[in-house]
C-alpha cells in the first residue's frame, strides 16, 4: 500500500491534520505510529484502514484491511457471537467459518463465556476483546490497531501481542498506536511520529533500545523461551530484550528475557528467516520444556478457511 501526497482536513476550511504524506507500507511488517494527543494518529489510521478517505492525494494498492477503533460502538442489538458472525461474513468468511473462528478467538482471549451476552451488557474489557476479535478473525492482510490494548487485562494484552506477531509472521502488515512506549518494543520494523501534519521517521532500533532501558523492562519477572532453529544455527542477532541464551533439551536453545519482552522475542523468532520453532514458554527457572504451558507457535492461530 502507498500513500501519495495524502492530506486530510475536517471541513472545507478546517486546519490540515495531515498534509502531503508520502508513505510506502511494506508487506509482512510492523509499524508503530506515535505523536502527541490530537496530532492526527487516529486520522492516519482511519486512512490506512480505508474507513476514511483523504481530502487530497490518493492511496494505492489497498490490502484487505481490518481495524480496531479507539472507541468500539458497543450499543448494537446483537450478542457478541452474532456480531462477530456478521462481521466475519462482511470480511468474506462463509458457512460455519465465521461462528467457528469467532468462538476460537473468543476462547483465546478468555471471553468464550460471553459469546451469547448482548454487546450492551458486556464489561468494557470484554467489549474490547470483541472489538479485537472482529478484526483478527478474518486474518486481514492489514491489521490497524488504534490503542487496541487499552482496557484489556494483562493476559489478553499478551494474547494480542502474540496475535500481532502471528499476523506479521504470516505475511501480514500491522500498524498500531499505543500510549505504552514498551508495547511491542523491539519488534516494530518502523516507527513514525505525526508532527505538524507530517510523518517523521523515528529510528525503530534506538527506540527499542530506549524502551529496553526502562526499569519495567530490566527488573521484575523473567521468562524462558525454549526454541529450535535450523540445525547448528545460532539465535538471530539483535533479538529483543537482549536474551541470555544457553542450550536446552534435545538440541533446543533456551532464551531468557524480561517478561515484558517475551512476546516481542517470540515474534522475532517466529519471523526469523528461516523461522524458529517455539517448544515452550514459562517463567524463568520452572523447566519450561516440561511445564505443560501451551507453546504459542504460529500454528496455534485458527486455521485459515477458504472464503
Ligand atoms: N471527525 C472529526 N471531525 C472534526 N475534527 C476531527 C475529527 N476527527 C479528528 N478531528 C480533529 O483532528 C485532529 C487530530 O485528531 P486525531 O483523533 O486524529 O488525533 P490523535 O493523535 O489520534 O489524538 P489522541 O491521541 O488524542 O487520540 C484533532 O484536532 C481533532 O479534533
Amino acid at each position: 500500500m502507498k500513500l501519495h501526497k495524502v492530506g486530510r482536513r475536517y471541513g472545507l476550511r478546517g486546519p490540515w491534520v495531515l498534509r502531503d504524506v508520502d508513505l510506502e507500507v511494506p508487506r509482512a511488517s510492523l509499524l508503530r505510529i506515535e505523536g502527541t494527543n490530537g496530532s492526527g494518529k487516529s486520522t492516519l489510521l482511519r486512512l490506512f484502514a480505508g474507513i476514511d478517505a483523504p481530502s487530497t492525494g490518493r492511496v494505492t494498492g489497498r490490502p484487505r484491511a481490518a481495524y480496531v477503533p479507539e472507541r468500539f460502538p458497543a450499543a448494537l442489538p446483537f450478542t457478541a457471537l452474532e456480531y462477530l458472525g456478521h462481521l466475519g461474513r462482511v470480511h468474506g468468511l462463509r458457512g460455519a467459518a465465521p461462528a467457528r473462528r469467532a468462538t476460537e478467538w473468543l476462547e483465546r482471549f478468555g471471553a468464550a463465556g460471553h459469546a451469547r451476552t448482548p454487546l450492551a451488557e458486556l464489561s468494557k474489557g470484554t467489549s474490547q476483546k470483541v472489538a479485537v476479535v472482529q478484526a483478527l478473525l478474518a486474518e486481514p492482510e492489514l491489521l490497524v490497531l488504534d490503542e487496541a490494548w487499552t482496557g484489556l487485562d494483562g493476559t489478553a494484552r499478551g494474547t494480542l501481542d502474540r496475535a500481532v506477531a502471528e499476523r506479521v509472521a504470516a505475511g501480514g502488515t500491522v500498524v498500531f498506536v499505543d500510549h505504552d512506549p514498551a508495547r511491542l518494543a523491539g519488534a516494530a520494523d518502523a516507527c513514525y511520529r505525526v508532527v505538524d501534519a507530517g510523518l517523521r521517521p523515528q529510528d525503530a532500533h534506538s527506540y527499542a533500545a530506549r524502551a529496553t532501558r526502562e526499569p519495567s523492562a530490566t527488573s521484575g519477572p523473567r521468562v524462558t523461551v525454549v526454541a529450535e532453529g535450523p540445525p547448528g544455527a545460532a539465535p538471530p542477532p539483535g533479538l529483543p530484550g537482549a536474551p541470555v541464551t544457553g542450550p536446552g533439551p534435545d538440541g533446543t536453545t533456551r532464551l531468557t528475557v524480561p517478561a515484558t519482552h517475551s512476546d516481542t522475542l517470540l515474534r522475532a523468532l517466529l519471523t526469523a528467516r528461516p523461522p524458529w520453532h517455539i517448544h515452550a514458554v514459562a517463567p524463568e527457572g520452572t523447566h519450561p520444556a516440561h511445564s505443560g504451558h501451551p507453546a504459542p507457535t504460529a500454528q496455534t492461530a485458527p486455521r485459515p478457511d477458504t472464503p
